[in-house]
C-alpha cells in the first residue's frame, strides 16, 4: 500500500466534507507542535528538560519543565495561524486569547501539553492530549464559558504518544486512525485506519493502590476481575498501570482492554483526578469512534455539560462489554437499575 501521508489523509478528509480548511490546518499545526515536543522530550537529561520547573498550575500541582516547555510550543504554535479563537490548557487558569494584530478563526483548542508527568524523569511513555471545539458565533474573546460545551459537540480529537515511535491518533468523528512519525522523513504516516476496539477484553487498568477507597461497585468490579477463572467471570485478566493515560489508552485502542479511574474517598470532592476538557472528552470521542464506550461510572461522559475549564469526572473506557458492565454495576448500587 501506497503510504498516505497526515497532509494527504487531511485533503482526504476535506473532500469527504469531514471538515473545513481551517480545522485540517489547526491539525497541521498541532501535528507540528508535537513533532516539537517530541524532540524536547527525546533530549532528556541532555537536554536539561527533567525536573521539576519551580512552579505550579491551577490544578496545585507542581510543574515539570517539561509540562512548561511543551505548553509554550503549543500556544507559540497556535498564536499566528488565523484558525483559532482561543486555547486553553491544563497548565493555564484562563484561556490564551489570540495575540493582538494576528488573525482569528472559529475554533478553540484545549490541550493537556504533557500527560503522565510523573513518569518525565523516568523515561516512560508520555503524551499530549487535544480537543478542538466550535467558536460560539459573534465571541471575538473566548472567555472559559464559551469554551463549556460537551463532548457531543467535539468536531476533533487526537494524541500523541512520545514513546518507542511518535504516534497521532485523531477522529473527526467519522472513525479513529492512528499515523505514525517518520523521524527520517519527519512527517506522520497513517499506519492504522478505522481503528476497532475489541468489545471483549482480558486486560484492565486502574492504580490499585487506591483499592481501599473506591466504591463498593468497583470493589465487586474489579474483585471479580482479579478471582479471574474462580470468580463469576469464569475467565482471568491481566492488569496493566502505566499511569500515563495517554500510554493506557493507547494499549487499548491498540489491543483492546479497559481504563479506570473511578471516584473514591480520596478524591471525592474534587469529582475525580482525570479532567473532562483536555483528557476525558477527547478520549471519550476517540474511543467511541473506535467501537468502545467511555462513562463516568454511571454516564456517558461524552453528554455532560462542562462546569468548569479544569473540571474533574470519574473515568471508565475502552472494550464496551467491560464499561458496560462496570457502569452496570454503579446503576444497580444506586438503585438506578429497576
Ligand atoms: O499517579 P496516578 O494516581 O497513578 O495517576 C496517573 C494519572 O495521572 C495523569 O498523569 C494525570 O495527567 P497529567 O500528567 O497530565 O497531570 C494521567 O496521565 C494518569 O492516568
Ligand atoms: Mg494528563
Ligand atoms: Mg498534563
Amino acid at each position: 500500500m501506497k503510504p498516505v501521508s497526515l497532509i494527504q489523509f487531511l485533503i482526504e478528509e476535506r473532500r469527504a466534507g469531514h471538515i473545513n480548511a481551517e480545522l485540517s490546518l489547526l491539525i497541521e499545526v498541532v501535528a507540528r507542535a508535537c513533532k516539537r515536543i517530541g524532540v524536547a522530550t527525546g533530549k532528556g537529561a541532555l537536554g536539561g528538560v527533567l525536573g521539576e520547573a519551580g512552579t505550579g498550575n491551577i490544578q496545585g500541582e507542581a510543574q515539570k519543565k517539561l509540562d512548561v516547555i511543551s505548553n509554550e510550543i503549543l500556544l507559540e504554535a497556535n498564536a499566528w495561524g488565523g484558525h483559532l479563537a482561543a486555547c486553553a490548557s491544563e497548565e493555564m487558569e484562563d484561556p490564551q486569547q489570540i495575540p493582538d494584530g494576528y488573525p482569528k478563526g472559529q475554533h478553540l483548542l484545549l490541550f493537556d501539553p504533557l500527560d503522565g508527568s510523573s513518569n518525565i524523569d523516568v523515561n516512560i511513555s508520555v503524551g499530549t492530549i487535544f480537543s478542538v471545539l466550535r467558536c460560539p458565533d459573534g465571541v471575538t474573546e473566548p472567555k472559559a464559558e464559551h469554551f463549556l460545551q460537551p463532548g457531543t459537540t467535539q468536531l476533533a480529537a487526537g494524541y500523541v504518544v512520545y514513546g518507542p515511535a511518535t504516534v497521532l491518533v485523531l477522529t473527526f468523528g467519522h472513525g479513529t486512525h492512528e499515523f505514525t512519525l517518520d523521524r527520517e522523513v519527519g512527517s506522520f504516516v497513517l499506519s492504522r485506519r478505522n481503528i476497532r476496539i475489541p468489545e471483549q477484553a482480558t486486560e484492565f487498568a486502574i492504580n490499585m493502590s487506591n483499592q481501599r477507597h473506591w466504591q463498593a461497585p468497583m470493589q465487586r468490579y474489579v474483585g471479580e476481575l482479579l478471582a479471574g477463572k474462580t470468580g463469576p467471570r469464569g475467565k482471568d485478566f491481566n492488569m496493566r498501570w502505566v499511569a500515563s493515560m495517554v500510554a493506557d489508552v493507547h494499549r487499548i485502542v491498540t489491543r483492546g482492554g479497559v481504563f479506570y479511574y473511578p471516584l473514591d474517598a480520596k478524591i471525592e470532592k474534587q469529582g475525580g483526578k482525570l479532567r473532562i476538557m483536555y483528557e476525558a472528552n477527547p478520549m471519550a470521542f476517540i474511543v467511541e469512534q473506535a467501537g468502545g464506550a467511555a462513562t463516568t461510572g454511571r454516564r456517558r461522559i461524552m453528554e455532560i455539560q462542562p462546569t468548569g475549564l479544569h473540571q474533574r469526572v470519574p473515568v471508565f473506557l475502552g472494550s464496551k462489554e467491560e464499561v458496560e458492565l462496570a457502569t452496570h454495576y454503579h446503576l444497580e448500587a444506586d438503585g438506578a437499575m429497576s
